[in-house]
């Protein structure tokens, strides 16, 4: 199957993604699942989020501004889509930056099966224990051991592994992708990470086996979808104001046939 095609593929079953995410994000990233055609809901209630899981396509959950409601609520709801087979996608923002967001994530991952992984490059070096520095929530200085880590931590947790950034890479813990589309204006605006993170939930949602294999193929087009519509949107923005509106509209624009002529993906 083609990169563009799982765009359709979003675009024909429109996913219901539930976000468990953060403050600052919540309004861009369920504007973002609109524009490309999926359907979010954001729910964090103790009471529901068990049952809203169970319901939707996929689990995407973000640490962003955790606080230990939320740390509950992510159990909850991991709990409930392992229990139905919904995928879950974890970003860990700002993992490293304190020890309790990494513990946080570190929870989520040795208590639930993850589908996908996705975080800065130094957010994953962190986690997969290859090192880096994470400042706040963005990216420092990444780990050389990187995709090593990124391969052996992959293997280990039967789950697919995305470091962002300026390249991005991805792994099933066999092959590993190098994906190089985007621009850096995603580096001047807040969220495109954890935006991104929603959009992998929405393709990975069309997946209806647990298949490491089809997870990696969902977040390599996923990335290549998102990036190649960024490319897009900074072609007629002023600055990070206006792309950030310019990309809901490219995204919402964007044909399979343009993802698949401007994709950067190689094997490494
Ligand atoms: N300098 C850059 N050039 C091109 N694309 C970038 C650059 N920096 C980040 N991106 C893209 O921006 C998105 C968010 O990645 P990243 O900044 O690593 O995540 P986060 O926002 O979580 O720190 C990804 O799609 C990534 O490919
Ligand atoms: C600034 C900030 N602070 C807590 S969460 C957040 C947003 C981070 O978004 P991203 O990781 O996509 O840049
Ligand atoms: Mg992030």
């Amino acid at each position: 199957m083609s990169i563009g095609s799982w765009l359709t593929r979003v675009r024909d079953q429109r996913p219901l993604v539930h976000n468990i995410t953060n403050l600052v994000v919540t309004n861009v990233a369920a504007n973002t699942l609109l524009a490309l055609g999926a359907s979010p809901v954001m729910a964090y209630a103790h009471e529901e989020v068990a049952d809203m899981a169970s319901i939707a396509k996929s689990l995407a959950l973000n640490l962003g501004t955790l606080d230990p409601e939320i740390v509950v609520a992510m159990r909850l709801a991991s709990t409930a889509a392992n229990r139905t087979g919904v995928p879950i996608v974890l970003d860990p923002v700002g993992a490293g930056a304190t020890p309790y967001r990494t513990r946080a994530a570190q929870e989520i991952i040795d208590g639930h099966q993850l589908a996908i992984l996705r975080g800065n490059a130094s957010e994953i070096g962190i986690l997969t224990g290859a090192g880096g520095s994470v400042v706040g929530v963005d990216a420092g200085q990444a780990s050389e051991h990187l995709i090593d880590a990124m391969r052996a931590f992959a293997t280990e947790h039967r789950t697919v592994v995305v470091a962002t950034g300026p390249r991005d890479l991805v792994t099933d813990g066999q092959a590993v992708w190098e994906l190089a589309n985007g621009h850096p204006h995603l580096a001047a605006i807040t969220g495109s990470g954890c935006s991104l993170t929603a959009v992998i939930g929405a393709f990975v949602g069309t997946v209806d086996t647990c298949d490491p294999h089809l997870y990696a193929e969902a977040a390599i087009a996923a990335v290549t979808c998102f990036n190649v519509a960024a490319e897009r949107a900074a072609a007629h923005a002023a600055g990070p104001g206006s792309f950030q509106v310019a990309l809901l509209d490219a995204l919402y624009h964007i044909t399979p046939e343009q993802i698949d002529e401007a994709a950067r993906v190689r094997t490494l």
